[in-house]
């Protein structure tokens, strides 16, 4: 068989008319809002969000577990997304979900950075990185774990706090990433209350980590 032959007998089959979409270049999207970063090293600064539909990493505790099922919500072409994103150009935006690491984040990355965003991320870190980024907070979970490509990138580690096992999971995540990467323990929302003092404790004897809390849910603003 000729090289040229081997070639088109291994091309995919496409019905005819139908798109082939470029990875990254459409997007499930679940929501869109402009509103105030709650948590982290930027927490209080204005940010449009966009909330990328699908995750597979399963957080027992998640707090938008409506985000996990891709097909659930609706497909929109990047240069829509920016468009409707288009009133906040020059501000931040956030990229969450789901897990936005599920998607070729470079399509939509360079996009709202030729429109003058500055692109931040909240991610698991348990798929690829993918997409250009002004500002990288990897969450890592116990139910997925992070890529270590993913956590060598990371400007922010933001440890969800569930029981006193995740200070010593917290560590062994912080010896993962770079020196200049911020440390944040985050109590979950569930359990802020019980687990609060041990969380301040544990910031008070080692305090290269800092609290953050979910600031945007005690202002009651998305
Ligand atoms: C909903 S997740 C989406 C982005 C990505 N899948 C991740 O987990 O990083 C956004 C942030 O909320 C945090 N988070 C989710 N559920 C939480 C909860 N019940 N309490 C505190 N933080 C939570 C995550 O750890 C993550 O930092
Ligand atoms: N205000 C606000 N800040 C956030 N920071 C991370 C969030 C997220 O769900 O990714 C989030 C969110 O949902 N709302
Ligand atoms: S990785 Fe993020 S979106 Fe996925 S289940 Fe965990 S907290 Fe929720
Ligand atoms: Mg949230």
């Amino acid at each position: 068989m000729s090289a040229v032959s081997d070639f088109l007998t291994h091309l995919p089959i496409l019905a005819a008319g139908e798109p082939v979409a470029v990875p990254g270049t459409v997007l499930p999207v679940m929501e869109q809002f402009y509103t105030i970063q709650g948590e982290g090293f930027n927490t209080g600064r204005a940010a449009y969000f966009i909330r990328l539909g699908g995750c597979d990493v399963g957080c027992v505790w998640c707090d938008v577990k409506e985000s996990w099922d891709a097909d659930a919500h609706p497909r929109q072409a990047v240069a829509e997304l920016v468009a409707a994103a288009s009133e906040f150009a020059g501000r931040n935006v956030v990229i969450t979900g789901g897990e936005p690491l599920m998607h070729n984040c470079l399509p939509l990355t360079k996009a709202l950075q030729a429109a003058g965003f500055k692109t931040w991320i909240e991610t698991s870190g348990a798929h690829p990185l993918s997409g250009n980024w002004d500002w990288i907070c990897v969450s890592p979970k116990k139910f997925k774990a992070p890529l270590p490509e993913v956590l060598a990138h990371a400007d922010e580690l933001k440890i969800i706090v569930f029981n006193d096992s995740d200070f010593r999971w917290a560590e062994e995540h912080a010896a993962l990433v770079p020196p200049t990467t911020r440390l944040y323990l985050q109590p979950e929302w569930s359990r802020a209350a019980r687990m609060t003092p041990a969380l301040i404790d544990y910031v008070k004897a080692n305090p290269r980590w800092q609290v953050s809390l979910q600031t945007h849910k005690y202002l009651d603003i998305p």
